[in-house]
């Protein structure tokens, strides 16, 4: 399954926020979403997931607009993680997995031992279980984070969208989370501020910066020196890796640059 946006803009209140964005992302492959606060990953994910329609260019799904398809549709075929996905109501930490099911149900499919087990497994997988039964409003940031992500692997996407995933996780949740989605061998877009993670984890990097994409590719690709300096303007030294992966180490302003021997190409 693969998705697409195609030269997409948005705009809202009068202001442009994303302008003429394309980028795809194919069948199995890990894309991560980096740019600076407020360069546009947000809303190009709610683009991605239907929730907004762009003011001009196309979003395709599998190469139909996924403006003309239903909710549902959508639901069993994408799995959004917001960045802010909050409930209010007083549902215990499985019920709220549990969600993750419902584009599954309907008058011929009701709830069934396979649902159970699907949920089950999701919760594993965020190494929540024994935390399964408690409500939702006494669980940590973190916890609720992992119930998020149990719920969009509950829904058994094709693709999965996650809007900075590891947002309350400590590191080991965080590197835990991001080998969890790699292990899926789904295909994910994955919004992210850790540009290590990006090079760590993604198969490709989206930069954004202003609501345009100024690069794409490989990690090593794209997160140099120069672009890390223009676009977040942080002075970094750069390690290369085989495989298109590299190791960023930002510099503290005013810090002078590591010795190049360090930096050779690992091949
Ligand atoms: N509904 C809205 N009304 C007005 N401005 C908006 C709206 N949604 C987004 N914006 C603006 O669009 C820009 C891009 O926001 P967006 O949330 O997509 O950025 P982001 O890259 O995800 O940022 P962050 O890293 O801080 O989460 C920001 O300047 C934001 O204030």
């Amino acid at each position: 399954m693969t998705l697409a946006a195609c030269n997409v803009s948005w705009s809202t209140g009068g202001v442009s926020i994303l302008r003429d964005v394309s980028l795809d992302v194919v069948p199995g492959e890990f894309l991560g979403i980096v740019g600076p606060n407020g360069s546009g990953k947000t809303s190009l994910m709610s683009l991605l997931a239907g929730l907004r329609r762009p003011r001009s260019g196309r979003v395709l799904l599998d190469g139909d607009a996924v403006e003309k398809l239903g909710r549902k549709d959508i639901a069993r075929r994408i799995a959004l993680v917001e960045q802010q996905a909050e409930t209010s109501e007083r549902i215990s930490a499985r019920r709220a997995v549990e969600l993750g099911r419902t584009p599954h149900l309907g008058p011929f499919t009701p709830w069934s031992a396979r649902d159970d087990a699907i949920v089950d497994e999701a919760i594993r997988n965020v190494g929540m279980a024994e935390l399964a039964a408690r409500l939702w409003h006494t669980l940590s940031g973190g916890e609720r984070q992992r119930l998020h992500i149990a719920r969009a692997l509950a829904q058994q996407p094709q693709i999965l969208l996650l809007d900075e995933p590891t947002n309350h996780l400590d590191v080991g949740h965080q590197i835990g989370l991001l080998h969890l989605v790699r292990q899926q061998k789904l295909t994910a877009v994955a919004a992210l501020h850790d540009l290590n993670h990006a090079a760590t984890f993604c198969d490709r990097v989206a930069l954004m910066s202003g609501g345009r994409i100024v690069a794409s590719g490989r990690p090593n690709e794209v997160l140099t020196e120069e672009r890390i300096r223009g676009v977040f303007g942080v002075d970094a030294d750069v390690e290369f890796h085989g495989e298109g992966r590299c190791h960023i180490r930002y510099r503290a302003p005013g810090s002078p640059a590591a010795e190049r021997p360090m930096l050779k190409r690992i091949s």
